[in-house]
């Protein structure tokens, strides 16, 4: 009795390892190969055992120092009937959509897909987010922070990205003078004033006063534990093999189902950051409680004034302090690598960072002959950034060749759905590599040189959809003028300034960390202009 209970387990177990080899390992493989013969000439397959997708990116950045080397190959060598291309992630089997008019139809089926949630701290941050919220949830959230990213809203924020500026550019010029030669980390110079932008916007104040203190006694931003605790929960789960396999299980029940180490110090942190935003908002709530008229223009109060006048808003303390994680996220590092893109290839084009100058020299002085020097930043208005053409380009050209978001996060299929001709099962992922069409030489002549004047000929804007950093439909970006505003104003400064000259002993290399740039943040000098 004993023996054949025993038996029974074991091959209770050896079926069950059998099933999940299958799964793992082959299932994916036979499926892509099923959709290969399905398909074509119009698909082209992606598979790696394991990881899958990713692992090409790692390839393509570790064998041709670019991320995204598979995707421009394949549209340099596109042929007239390529698509799409298949992959997996994990066990997971996708399509990417490569086509203008398969990925507008993909975003106009918004509602069919489910983000999938990339790591256990996108998880816990983000999921009761706009970003990551669906339905009639998505609908009411989306309508609710819509009108304070409107065009007309942003201008109010001015101010603030001004000043930030000026900060920024007393401390850049106090270290320059202390060592001219020294590089200069744009992308980060630039997101120090993306993420206080963020934070203000937000809540009104600054980030200074909001510190974690860390087991260990340190103390930190909160901004930047955000970003730390980011890194860390990708970081853990390439170091630990045994910890991503149970990711790729248990997916966001990893935490809760036997934890191992590195989850329960992640998930430590991630209590108390959620903890800190948590005391902020209920101690502002308090002060509106007992006097609404301390309402200011910001997020925070907004959210704060909508739940404590309307007792059915829906609106939830989760909800609020996962939408300033989330809008913290892809407000920040977006927005910063944009510029400082811009900044590097500025830098290498120095005929092209004269025009631009002069632009904003002329757009600013316009009003006013007298405005000179260091008169000229402070007297910029906003009406002003609407008539930098060359700047405006220039960041539209930064984010053709390099964007930081080369396409969408990958999405559960929710129910069966066709695209085009491409049947998709629910289960199934799906997701759009617009940067195919940007870098494409039937669409972009000559792809890979930064010619900004190409979007002041009008050539190539006939096809809205070959030209997407921002994504398209309903869900695309809903802070996208707000990162041109915050971009222009940047440019201005900083040209306004500095000489940005070329880092040349750099070797460029483009990685996707959690958004796509330059994996080494030291390619530009800034020389300071006598204004
Ligand atoms: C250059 C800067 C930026 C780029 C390239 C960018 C790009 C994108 C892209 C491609 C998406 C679609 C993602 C997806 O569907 O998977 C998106 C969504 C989003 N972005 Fe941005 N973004 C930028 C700046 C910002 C800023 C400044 C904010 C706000 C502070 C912001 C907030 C959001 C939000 C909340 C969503 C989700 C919208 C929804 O699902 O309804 N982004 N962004």
């Amino acid at each position: 009795m004993l023996v054949e209970s025993l038996l029974y387990i074991t091959l209770f177990f050896a079926l069950g390892i059998i099933f999940l080899i299958f799964r793992a390992i082959i299932y994916p493989k036979i499926r892509l190969l099923q959709l290969k013969k399905k398909y074509g000439d119009k698909i082209q397959i992606v598979h790696h055992y394991g990881t899958g997708l990713p692992m090409e990116y790692r390839k393509g950045f570790v064998e041709r120092n670019d991320s995204m080397a598979f995707v421009r190959k394949m549209a340099a060598e596109k042929t007239n009937k390529m698509q799409v291309f298949g992959f997996n992630i994990g066990y997971n089997v996708g399509l990417s959509f490569l086509d203008p008019e398969l990925i507008k139809q993909v975003h106009q089926s918004h509602d069919a897909f489910q983000k999938i949630n990339i790591s256990q701290a996108f998880n816990y941050l983000f999921s009761d987010s706009l970003f990551y919220a669906t339905g009639k949830n998505w609908q009411r959230q989306r309508q609710f922070l819509g009108k304070s990213f409107h065009f007309d809203e942003i201008r109010n924020y001015l101010p603030s990205i001004k000043e930030l500026c000026s900060k920024v550019t007393d401390q850049l010029n106090k270290d320059l003078k202390a060592n001219p030669q020294q590089e200069i980390q744009v992308i980060n110079v630039c997101e120090k004033i993306t993420s206080e932008v963020v934070f203000r916007v937000f809540f009104g104040s600054t980030q200074e006063n909001m510190m974690i203190t860390r087991e260990d006694g340190s103390q930190l931003h909160l901004s930047e534990e955000l970003v730390s605790l980011i890194m860390d929960s990708f970081r853990i789960l390439q170091q630990n093999k045994l910890l991503l396999l149970k990711n790729l299980i248990l997916k966001s029940y990893s935490f809760k189902i036997f934890p191992l180490k590195e989850e329960k110090w992640l998930l430590n942190r991630l209590v108390q950051v959620k903890a800190a935003c948590e005391k902020v908002v209920l101690k502002r709530k308090e002060e509106l409680q007992q006097n609404l008229d301390q309402y200011k223009n910001n997020f925070l109060d907004l959210y704060l004034k909508e739940m404590i006048e309307n007792k059915n808003s829906g609106i939830t303390y989760d909800e609020i302090i996962a939408n300033f994680c989330g809008l913290f996220f892809a407000g920040t590092d977006t927005t910063g690598n944009m510029t400082g893109v811009a900044l590097y290839y500025l830098s290498l084009n120095p005929q092209i960072q004269k025009e631009a100058r002069d632009e904003v020299i002329r757009v600013i002085s316009k009003k006013n002959q007298d405005i000179k020097g260091n008169d000229l930043f402070s007297s910029l208005q906003f009406e002003d950034l609407s008539n930098m053409n060359l700047c405006n380009s220039i960041l539209k050209e930064s984010l053709r060749l390099i964007p930081p978001a080369f396409g969408v996060f990958p999405r559960y299929v929710t129910r069966d759905i066709k695209i085009g001709q491409y049947e998709l099962k629910k289960g199934d992922l799906v997701n759009t590599h617009f940067i195919y069409n940007q870098s494409n030489p039937q669409t972009f002549t000559n792809p890979d040189k930064f010619d900004p004047y190409r979007w002041m000929n009008g050539n190539e804007s006939q096809n809205a959809f070959n030209f997407t950093p921002f994504s398209l439909g309903p869900r695309n970006c809903i802070g996208q003028h707000l990162a041109m505003i915050e971009g222009k104003c940047m440019l201005a400064n900083f040209l306004l300034n500095y000489d940005i000259l070329p880092n040349e002993s750099q070797k460029v290399q483009l990685e996707m960390k959690i958004i796509y740039g330059f994996s080494q943040d030291n390619l530009v000098y800034f020389k300071k202009r006598q204004q």
